[in-house]
């Protein structure tokens, strides 16, 4: 039984909601990745990103997945949508424990997010309803090399926890 899961996938794609049925099934704790920067650095990533910068933000991020991941012994990590795309974060899961990708097409993370979905997301706010999905289009294009080197893949969006622990 793997004790150290990492959760990806684009924003929307489920990590936050289907991740804590998960952890809760499988009796391992669950944690997220972006709470976890948000409560060392004692700001909102939104903040983050508009006043220290995507890079700070990139840099954080990466130092925390490996510093949370030495420290802790059994969890199941609800990463950010980027975590698995920069500094070899995919690379780092990938030797660390199980890594999972929760594989969403675009379309999907459309209907999802479009409305308020993109309020807390800085990288999808302030835009038209066709640039959110030209832009979601593009991300998942550009990450799907990345989170594709995931261990496990699961297709779809609309699974149960349940049918996605049958997978694993
Ligand atoms: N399996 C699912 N079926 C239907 N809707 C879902 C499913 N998973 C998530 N959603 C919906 O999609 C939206 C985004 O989900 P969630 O916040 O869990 O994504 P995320 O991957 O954690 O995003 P982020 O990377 O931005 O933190 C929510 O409104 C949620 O209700
Ligand atoms: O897709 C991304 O690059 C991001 C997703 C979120 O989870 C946050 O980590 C942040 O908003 C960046
Ligand atoms: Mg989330």
């Amino acid at each position: 039984m793997h004790k150290k899961i990492f959760l990806v996938g684009m924003p929307g794609s489920g990590k936050t909601t289907l991740g804590k049925p998960i952890a809760a099934k499988l009796g391992l704790p669950f944690f997220d990745l972006d709470q976890i920067i948000e409560e060392k650095e004692q700001m909102e990533i939104k903040d983050i990103f508009s006043q220290k910068g995507e890079a700070y933000f990139r840099e954080a991020e990466a130092n925390l997945l490996r510093d949370f991941s030495l420290k802790n012994d059994t969890f199941l990590l609800s990463t950010g949508g980027g975590t698995a795309c920069f500094h070899k974060g995919m690379q780092f899961m990938n030797e660390t424990g199980l890594t999972i990708f929760i594989n969403v097409p675009y379309e999907e993370l459309f209907r999802r997010l479009h409305g308020n979905g993109t309020d807390d997301r800085p990288l999808l706010k302030g835009k038209s309803q066709e640039e959110l999905e030209r832009e979601l289009e593009g991300k998942v294009m550009e990450r799907l090399p990345y989170y594709n080197k995931a261990q496990i893949s699961i297709k779809g969006g609309n699974l149960s926890p349940e049918e996605i622990l049958n997978l694993l």
